[in-house]
């Protein structure tokens, strides 16, 4: 895409307005939110291959999936500083939901009549 022409101002000559701007913020918010939903699930899918709690909080998986966030914050032009930031935040959610999820698969079914 062509940017658009700029005044000696530096700023666009086509103006838009902040109404438009925020319209198109709030858009990749829902994006956003959207593979954060997807990725809960996947996240829950993926317990089902868990043989124990450890490998959930595995140090070298979290630091291998760090080092791949910075490889693609680097190539999109994110600072490595957000992309930890929301990934380290990510996981401080999603892995003791794992946990949960591993463990309340690992609770026998308590018997009606106890
Ligand atoms: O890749 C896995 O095995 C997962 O369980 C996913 C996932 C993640 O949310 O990215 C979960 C926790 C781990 O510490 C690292 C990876």
């Amino acid at each position: 895409m062509s940017k658009p022409a700029m005044h000696n101002d530096e700023r666009p000559a086509v103006e838009r307005t902040l109404d438009a701007v925020r319209r198109d913020v709030a858009e990749i918010d829902r994006q956003i939110i959207a593979g954060l939903a997807t990725r809960e699930r996947l996240a829950a899918e993926a317990v089902r291959f868990k043989r124990s709690a450890a490998d959930i909080t595995d140090l070298p998986l979290r630091a291998n999936l760090l080092a791949r966030i910075d490889r693609q914050a680097a190539d999109a032009g994110v600072s490595r500083a957000l992309a930890h930031a929301v990934y380290n935040a990510i996981l401080d959610v999603s892995i003791p939901r794992q946990l949960e999820l591993f463990a309340n698969r690992h609770v026998e079914p308590t018997s009606e009549r106890d």
